[in-house]
């Protein structure tokens, strides 16, 4: 197996899922993260707008909304991940991938306050390595917020060995499945 191939088997899997698993899913994982004492503690957290079929965290965007959290999600400049903040759907735009993103009014969100970042991945390897879309987008925007407390969001069938991590791969802190707690 090499990364090209995990990548493809990975992606091939996530078509298959269907609406009431998508559901599910996002249910058990948003219940999980709002139990984390990271999460209870966090002012200021970067989530992801879903897009094919990727675990959807519209649940716990709107249980940190209630709870009074700054909530951004990444919008892609100039090849770059810039957080800026997410308050309603109707300030959301297409970005490069079809992402729906934050328009330009939204918004820049200080790297520095940002507690939690909430990562989504194609895969995961049981030591917190994260396979993405070969775009490295995510692991060049960690360079610049070393500590911050990473989690990677995915299905159980997301979690493989090892996605042969290399040098500039950035492992995460914890990855929340439905059904388990990886690295906790
Ligand atoms: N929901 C979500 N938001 C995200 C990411 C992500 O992986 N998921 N990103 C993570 O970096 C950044 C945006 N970069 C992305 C890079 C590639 C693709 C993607 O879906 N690529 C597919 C198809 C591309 C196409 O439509 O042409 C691919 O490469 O197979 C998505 C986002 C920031 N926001
Ligand atoms: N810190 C970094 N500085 C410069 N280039 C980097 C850095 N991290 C990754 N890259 C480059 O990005 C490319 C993609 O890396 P990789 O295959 O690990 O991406 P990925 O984690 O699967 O995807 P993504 O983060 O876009 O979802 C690699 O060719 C790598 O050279």
């Amino acid at each position: 197996m090499d990364k090209d191939t995990i990548r493809k088997e990975m992606l091939a899997f996530r078509k298959k899922i269907g609406v009431s698993l998508r559901i599910q899913s996002a249910r058990k994982i948003c219940g999980r993260i709002t139990q984390l004492p990271i999460y209870h503690k966090a002012s200021s957290i970067l989530v992801y707008f879903s897009v094919r079929n990727e675990v959807s965290l519209y649940p716990l965007i709107e249980d940190a909304w209630v709870k009074g959290k700054a909530v951004s999600l990444p919008r892609m400049e100039q090849d770059e991940i810039v957080p800026r903040l997410f308050t309603s759907p109707s300030e959301l735009e297409h970005g490069d991938f079809h992402v729906l993103e934050p328009n330009v009014s939204c918004e820049k969100v200080d790297i520095k306050k940002i507690d939690l970042v909430l990562v989504p991945g194609v895969a995961f390897d049981t030591k917190g390595y994260r396979l993405g879309f070969g775009k490295g987008h995510y692991d060049r925007f960690f360079v610049h917020l070393p500590k911050v407390y990473k989690c990677g969001i995915a299905y159980d069938e997301q979690i493989v060995e090892t996605i042969y991590p290399e040098d500039h791969d950035i492992p995460m802190d914890l990855i929340v499945t439905p059904n388990r707690n990886i690295l906790e």
